[in-house]
Formats: C-alpha cells, sequence, structure tokens
C-alpha cells in the first residue's frame, strides 16, 4: 500500500526542482519544436523536466508507473491501470514557456486504481504550490482553498482555452460554445493558456468555470483534485461523469454552474488519449 504523504512530499519537493529548471530556462534561447501541428509545440525544458520528474520517482518508488505527456509524445502508451501511477505534464503551458507569458505550471497527479490520490500544480513562475489529497483538502502554498458559491452564471467568470485544434469543424463549435456562454451574458471569459492553472483557479474562488475540449490525461490529473477537494465538480462536457481519457472536461465550483455550461457548450470528440495509436 503506498504511503500517500510520501507520495504528496516527493512529489512536492520534486515540482519545486522542475520549477526552478523551469525558471533558469526562460532566461536562455528556448529551442521550439512541433509536436502534432505547428501549433502544438515542445521545447527541451519539457523533455528534461519530464526526465528528472520521473528519474526521481523511479529512484523512490521503482515499481511505480508513468503517463508522460512528453513520454507518450515519443511513443510510450498512455494507459492508466489500477496500478500506482505518476501522470505528468513537466509544463503545462508550453505556448506561454516559449512567450515568456508568465503562468506556466508543472502537473503531477498520482492515481490509483484509476483514481487520482494527489494532486500537485507548481504555478512556477507565481511561486504558487497547489495541493490537494482525496479526502484532505486542497491548498496554495499550505492556506486551504474553497471554490465561490456563485449559483448565477451571469455573475461569474468563465475560463477556457482554444488549445491545439485548427480543424475547422473544432473550431467552429470551439466559437459557438464561446459566442454562446459570452452571450448569456457572463461577467468576463478568461484563459490563463495552460489547463491545471485554470482549474487552480477555480479551486481558488475566482473563477466559476472552466471547461475545454481537447485537454489530455496530463493536463487535468492534478488540477481535478485540487478543484474536488476545494468543493468544486467535475463532469464531463455532455453532463456526465469526468472520464480523465476523455480530453473533455468542466471543473465547475457547484454544479449549477457546470450544468449551465452544459446547456451551452457544443461538444465533439477528439481520439481518446487511450486510443490504439492511428497506423499511417
Ligand atoms: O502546454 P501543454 O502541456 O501542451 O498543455 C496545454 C494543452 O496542450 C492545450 O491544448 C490546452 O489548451 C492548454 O490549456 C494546456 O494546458
Ligand atoms: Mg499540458
Ligand atoms: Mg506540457
Amino acid at each position: 500500500m503506498a504511503n500517500l504523504q510520501s507520495i504528496m512530499d516527493h512529489a512536492v519537493a520534486v515540482a519545486r526542482k522542475a520549477g526552478e529548471v523551469v525558471r533558469e530556462a526562460l532566461s536562455d534561447d528556448r529551442k521550439v519544436m512541433m509536436k502534432s501541428s505547428a501549433v502544438d509545440l515542445v521545447t527541451q525544458t519539457d523533455q528534461k523536466v519530464e526526465q528528472l520528474i520521473i528519474q526521481s520517482v523511479k529512484e523512490k518508488f521503482p515499481s511505480h508507473r508513468f503517463i508522460g505527456e512528453e513520454s507518450v509524445a515519443a511513443g510510450e502508451a498512455c494507459v492508466l491501470t489500477d496500478d500506482p501511477t505518476w501522470i505528468i505534464d513537466p509544463i503545462d503551458g508550453t505556448t506561454n514557456f516559449v512567450h515568456a507569458f508568465p503562468f506556466v505550471a508543472i502537473s503531477i497527479g498520482f492515481a490509483m486504481n484509476k483514481q487520482v490520490e494527489v494532486g500537485v500544480v507548481y504555478s512556477c513562475l507565481e511561486d504558487k504550490m497547489f495541493t490537494a489529497r482525496r479526502g484532505k483538502g486542497a491548498f496554495c502554498n499550505g492556506e486551504p482553498l474553497a471554490v465561490s458559491d456563485q449559483t448565477d452564471i451571469q455573475q461569474s467568470i468563465i475560463s477556457t482555452e482554444f488549445g491545439a485544434n485548427r480543424d475547422p469543424e473544432a473550431v467552429d463549435k470551439i466559437f459557438c460554445s464561446l459566442r454562446n456562454i459570452l452571450s448569456l451574458p457572463v461577467h468576463g471569459v478568461r484563459g490563463a493558456g495552460t489547463a491545471a492553472i485554470n482549474m487552480c483557479l477555480v479551486a481558488s474562488g475566482c473563477v466559476e468555470g472552466y471547461y475545454e475540449i481537447g485537454v489530455h490525461v496530463w493536463d487535468i490529473a492534478a488540477g481535478s483534485l485540487v478543484v474536488s477537494e476545494a468543493g468544486g465538480v467535475l463532469m464531463d462536457v455532455d453532463g456526465g461523469e469526468l472520464d480523465l481519457m476523455s480530453r473533455r472536461i468542466i471543473a465547475a465550483n457547484n454544479r449549477s454552474i457546470a450544468e449551465r455550461l452544459v446547456k451551452e457548450i457544443t461538444p465533439f470528440r477528439p481520439p481518446r488519449d487511450d486510443s490504439p495509436p492511428q497506423k499511417l
């Protein structure tokens, strides 16, 4: 049986170390490479930070498994089993990092029996360490977090992202949802450029709801626990149960805001994270 406190301590320590690497790299030349498309970016720092985290976890927890964004990009399987699994996004907000736009996170989730038990999101340029353990609350730099108590979507801020999908049909649906939500009207629509930080903003009570279609399990694993432990709710964009592998999420302060978002979102289904790789 894994000791969840030692896992949390290790995740926090390694996230802090990773944050130092990211901050130092901001003053260097950042060589940008492309992954699935011209707007899906990766840098050597993403790869270096993922290796740093995986190596450090392997030394302490040799039997644990990993799902890491850059390892999956390099061809590793993206499968969530019942085994203890670390779900890592070494830099959430790579586009922000490339442009020195100041919201960049290291996101580390730890799951057992397919349930996230520990979530750590380190917003490393703000030096904010968000932590959550199932059943034990959510914190930022040690201070307890609580979602907003707003139930009226017209009095709310909603955050979302456009993601890296430029397929015209998907873009039309993304804009249709955005138009519906803006016109409710809501007080505002925001986007930090990182799914993990958007979710921590919900957990912190300054954003009522966040939704996105196109995210990956490493973007949302840690943040989802931070939101639920701060009192928020998680669901699929069609109102069903959140499926971490489905690449669709609503994270909101309460059910009434989440369900209102469901009514306004035009859903679509990107290929699942755990779908077999496409043959060319
Ligand atoms: O920066 P990465 O880790 O690639 O994650 C981003 C994701 O790729 C985008 O699709 C989302 O819109 C962002 O919110 C993610 O954080
Ligand atoms: Mg990410
Ligand atoms: Mg990333």
